[in-house]
């Protein structure tokens, strides 16, 4: 039986350690953290439909306001209900403000005080993304948790640089958050902090931030390049200074090993492209590391892929078919592979918030990476 809370209202329940395992309520439930997230771009977990994900357990996934705005558009999903009825989801969805994906995809983009102006890489029309655009996206697109528009600054780009950006991010911030009034409708609002690969811009940022009445604190600005001891690095001085009584979420992060570090580090949300986009090319987490489903190895293998996995995929099909699906490109293979990564992250946490509430959470960290090889894939 899980407590049931109002939006916005988060209890932490236990610290083991600086990890914690807390509840998040939200207008589609209550979260259970720490949490992984799955990206589902456009109003899909890609691979998966809703009963999928219903079997598999999420309680919240991602949707991407910068591929909804351009497509479908978010003024018509709004006229077809939403995006938990438009896509037949009824959890959580956290939507990104869009400002990350303007970044991440090549094309003309200017950023300006108003906002950031783009070019659409579906057909070449110019857009602006204001800070008070997308929170009238997110409200259009009826996003439980909604992020502020902010930049997220190059790896590698000079402190003179981040010291200002980060200044414009936080004026960004500011004007999301009068666009949309405290938990207006039960949609949140998380501020996100920037400050690129400097401690003390990072501090000034998140001090800049935590005077505005956010409903949750994002780290931005990582998993864009750099290496794992920087962004832990970074995330282990940053995470400390953020609410005690406020979830936060490491954007973009990461792979089974830095998901079991963030939580170590006191992270409570998470989202990545790995279990979805891997799966799409083969490549599967499992309890005993990384693999790829094409090498030979696995042609006449009868096993199941992962014998300590309970997913749909390894209950029911052996190594020797999912490789035979795989090499003949089949649609099946992409669904298969993506339940059993999905499935994997989603226990990896359950199990992990278990070990937080009886105060063994670093043993089984030890446990899990002991057995957790990143075979060449
Ligand atoms: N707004 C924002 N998003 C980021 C994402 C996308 C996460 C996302 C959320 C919702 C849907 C899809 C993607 C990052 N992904 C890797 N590193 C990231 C950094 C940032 C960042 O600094 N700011
Ligand atoms: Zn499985």
């Amino acid at each position: 039986m899980t407590t049931h809370l109002q939006p916005g209202e988060f209890s932490l329940l236990t610290q083991c350690g600086t990890a914690r395992a807390g509840l998040l309520g939200t207008a589609h439930g209550t979260l259970e953290t720490p949490v992984f997230m799955p990206v589902g771009t456009q109003g899909t977990v890609k691979a998966l439909g809703p009963d999928d994900l219903a079997a598999l357990g999420p309680r919240i996934i991602l949707g991407n306001t910068y591929h909804l705005y351009l497509r479908p558009g978010d003024e018509r999903v709004a006229r077809l209900g939403g995006l938990h009825q438009f896509m037949g989801w009824n959890g959580a969805i956290l939507t990104d403000s869009g400002g990350f994906q303007v970044f991440s995809l090549q094309g003309l983009r200017r950023i300006e005080e108003e906002g950031v102006t783009f070019q659409s890489h579906i057909d070449g029309s110019r857009h602006l993304f204001s800070p008070e655009k997308v929170v009238s996206i997110q409200r259009n697109l009826g996003s439980d948790i909604m992020m502020v528009l902010d930049e997220c600054v190059p790896y590698g780009a000079d402190r003179e640089y981040t010291a200002k950006s980060l200044q414009l991010t936080t004026r960004w911030a500011r004007r999301c958050r009068e666009a949309h009034p405290a938990l207006d409708r039960g949609q949140l609002l998380f501020g996100i902090v920037q400050g690129g690969f400097f401690p003390d811009l990072r501090a000034e940022s998140a001090r800049q931030l935590m005077e505005i009445p956010f409903d949750g604190f994002a780290i931005g600005g990582l998993s864009v390049g750099e290496s794992r001891a920087e962004m832990l690095d970074i995330l282990a001085h940053t995470a400390p200074l953020l609410p005690q009584d406020k979830p936060r979420y490491l954007m973009g992060v990461g792979t089974p090993r830095d998901l079991l570090d963030g939580i170590a580090l006191g992270v409570d949300m998470f989202d990545c492209v790995l279990p979805t986009r891997n799966a799409r090319n083969g490549t599967l987490f499992t309890s005993f590391g990384k693999t790829n489903i094409k090498l030979a190895k696995y042609a006449e293998d009868p096993a199941p892929l992962d014998p300590a996995c309970t997913c749909y995929t390894c209950r029911t099909f052996s190594r020797a078919y999912l490789r035979h699906l795989y090499m003949a490109r089949e649609l099946l293979a992409y669904r298969l592979n993506t339940i059993h990564n999905i499935h994997y992250y989603l226990d990896l946490m359950r199990q992990a918030r278990a070990a937080i509430l009886e105060h063994r959470f670093e043993a089984f960290r030890r446990d899990i990476l002991a057995h957790y090889e990143d075979e060449a894939t």
